[in-house]
């Protein structure tokens, strides 16, 4: 085996495996993004795609030969030659070769079962096909990189057998033979034997492609590497077909940072929770929140106890420092709270509590309530923010309510689903000025938010730079039907991001209404912060 040391080199499917997500499809340029930010992170082979699959790869491997990349190395992806042909008459390895990559994977059977029944070919035809595909494409020049598919299932079938497709990978020239567990159920255990025993027999270095049908790729991976293989092949976020493949940003800090392996650049690594949400931001998929590492919640502290104890010292509670990966901590605040959240929530945002304990005891008793009554201020950062502002003298109104009517009119005559009028009448206090004034608007809510602006965009102006980006309703209490107590989180923009507010009552339009002036008297505290 050659020798690495402690190098593990990474290699990303997230182009290719990663497609094969339910939920994701790609274009040319997205995949050309993601590949530029990949090479950026250090990444050492890039997937690409099948240029055999489809045209949208082929015009990939196109675009990407006439890109200078930085380190990474592009790969195509095919499988062996087809039963009964030559390997130079199979389309799918000429497009391999028009691909026209420095590197290629190619992915062959290691399961008798599947020889027998997915091919319906023989055992030697098999064996023929790995031999002949690897063998040509080394012939010309390529660096290759044999996948062993199903290797894990087919050795625990017939050892005797998957051995000998891998002695024909490697007698044929392939540059790493990698052990792939394509079904996803191995158990760490499983795939530490079986690679010891192969590394016994097998010369090229190993690498190790996993699924996480058990929820055991990441686990798979890194065990494999402590058995002495050096490629792990994974994706972004842990994208692939059916449950996903090892998640790369997990398998890498677990890597680099608890089993002293080097796969990146240490300041690289500070970019993975960015290149994380790029890649999700990309495939059009939501983050999640909880994912490891790079997730939003991953470094986020609720319990009161917790955040005692991070003060005084992050590691009580934190398993790596955040910002080896970019990441960063957060602190919630919300009825399980105690005084360190609300202090270190208070000093984030620069309102000055510290030297009052009774202040801080009666906010997180204020806030135990409101919870207790529904509102969820985890969610509604920017209510949080002027709740406490408000508790602590530090803000000023910008706007009073005098009264509010709304008027909400449906004519029979225009029929089921159409028809229904809002209109809300509004009287505003701004300063020692009465403002009064009316809008329509679609529904009830439509038509405050619109009279709220009309009154207040006189005296300011940068109102119409914000605007709503989602309007959610939870009924929280639904045994009482339409008494039920509602709480109504609003999501809100400009230019320089999003904040979110909640409201909850009985009433939807009371609900709305505190959510709605917490959204605009947050903005205008940020704008008058900013021109200070
Ligand atoms: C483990 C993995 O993730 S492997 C990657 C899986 N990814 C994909 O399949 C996505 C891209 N695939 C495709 O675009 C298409 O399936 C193609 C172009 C590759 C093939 O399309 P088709 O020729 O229409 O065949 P189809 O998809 O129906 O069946 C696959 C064929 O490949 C054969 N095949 C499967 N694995 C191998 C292999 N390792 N070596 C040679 N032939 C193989 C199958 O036996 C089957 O042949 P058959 O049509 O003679 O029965
Ligand atoms: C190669 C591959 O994608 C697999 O075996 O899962």
């Amino acid at each position: 085996m050659r020798f690495f040391g402690d190098y593990v080199l990474i290699y990303d499917t997230t182009l290719r495996d990663g497609t094969q997500a339910e939920g994701i499809s790609l274009t040319v340029e997205d995949k050309l993004k993601i590949a530029r930010k990949l090479d950026e992170l250090g990444i050492h082979y890039i997937e690409g795609g099948w240029p055999g699959s489809n045209p949208k790869d082929m015009e990939f491997f196109e675009r990407a030969r006439k890109f200078s990349w930085k380190q990474a190395r592009i790969s195509a992806f095919g499988a062996t030659r087809k039963a009964g042909m030559k390997a130079g008459d199979d389309p799918n390895i000429r497009a391999l070769l028009e691909a026209e990559t420095p590197v290629v994977a190619v992915v062959g059977k290691s399961w008798d079962l599947h020889v027998t029944t997915a091919l319906k070919t023989t055992l030697e035809e098999n064996l023929s096909m790995i031999r002949e595909s690897v063998g040509l494409l080394k012939e010309h020049g390529r660096e290759v990189v044999y996948d062993a598919e199903h290797f894990f299932d087919g050795y625990k079938a017939n050892p005797a057998y998957a051995l000998e497709t891998l002695r024909a990978a490697e007698g044929a020239g392939a540059d790493w033979i990698v052990l792939c567990d394509t079904n996803g159920g191995a158990l760490p255990d499983e795939v530490r034997e079986i690679t010891n025993r192969i590394r016994r027999f097998i010369r090229k270095p190993l690498g190790i492609h996993t699924h996480n049908d058990g929820d055991l790729a990441v686990a798979n991976s890194i065990t494999a590497v402590s058995c002495g293989v050096r490629m792990v092949q994974g994706t972004i976020n842990g994208f692939g077909e059916r449950c996903g493949n090892a998640n790369l940003c997990s398998v890498i800090p677990n890597l680099q940072f608890k089993m002293g392996y080097r796969c990146l650049e240490e300041s690289s690594l500070r970019h993975l929770t960015e290149v994380s949400r790029y890649v999700s931001e990309i495939a059009n998929m939501t983050p999640l929140n909880s994912q490891p590492f790079v997730g939003t919640s991953a470094f986020a502290h609720k319990g009161g106890i917790h955040v005692s104890a991070i003060l005084k010292n992050p590691r009580t509670y934190e398993h790596l420092d955040p910002e080896l990966v970019g990441n960063s901590r957060r602190v919630l605040v919300s009825e399980l709270a105690g005084a360190s959240n609300i202090n270190y929530k208070a000093q984030e945002l620069g309102i000055d509590i510290s030297q009052d304990g009774d202040r801080t005891r009666e906010l997180i008793a204020e806030i135990k309530e409101l919870e207790y009554r529904g509102y969820q201020f985890e969610g509604a950062e920017a209510s949080l923010e002027l709740l406490l502002r408000r508790g602590c003298g530090q803000y000023e109104e910008f706007f009073t309510l005098e009264s509010l009517k709304i008027l909400v009119e449906k004519r029979p005559e225009n029929g089921n689903g159409g028809g229904i009028n809002s209109e809300a009448m509004i009287k505003l206090r701004v300063g020692d000025q009465i403002i009064h004034t009316a809008a329509e608007g679609d529904g009830p809510v439509n038509a405050v938010d619109n009279a709220l602006r009309k009154a207040l965009e006189e005296f300011y102006p940068c109102l119409k730079e914000m605007h709503l980006v989602d309007y959610k309703v939870r009924v929280l209490d639904g045994k009482d039907g339409t008494r039920a107590n509602v709480r109504v989180l609003i999501e809100s923009a400009d230019s320089t991001g999003t904040w979110s507010t909640v409201g909850v009552s009985e009433n939807i339009i009371e609900a709305s209404w505190q959510a709605l002036t917490d959204s605009m008297n947050y903005f205008l505290l940020r704008r008058c912060r900013k021109k200070d």
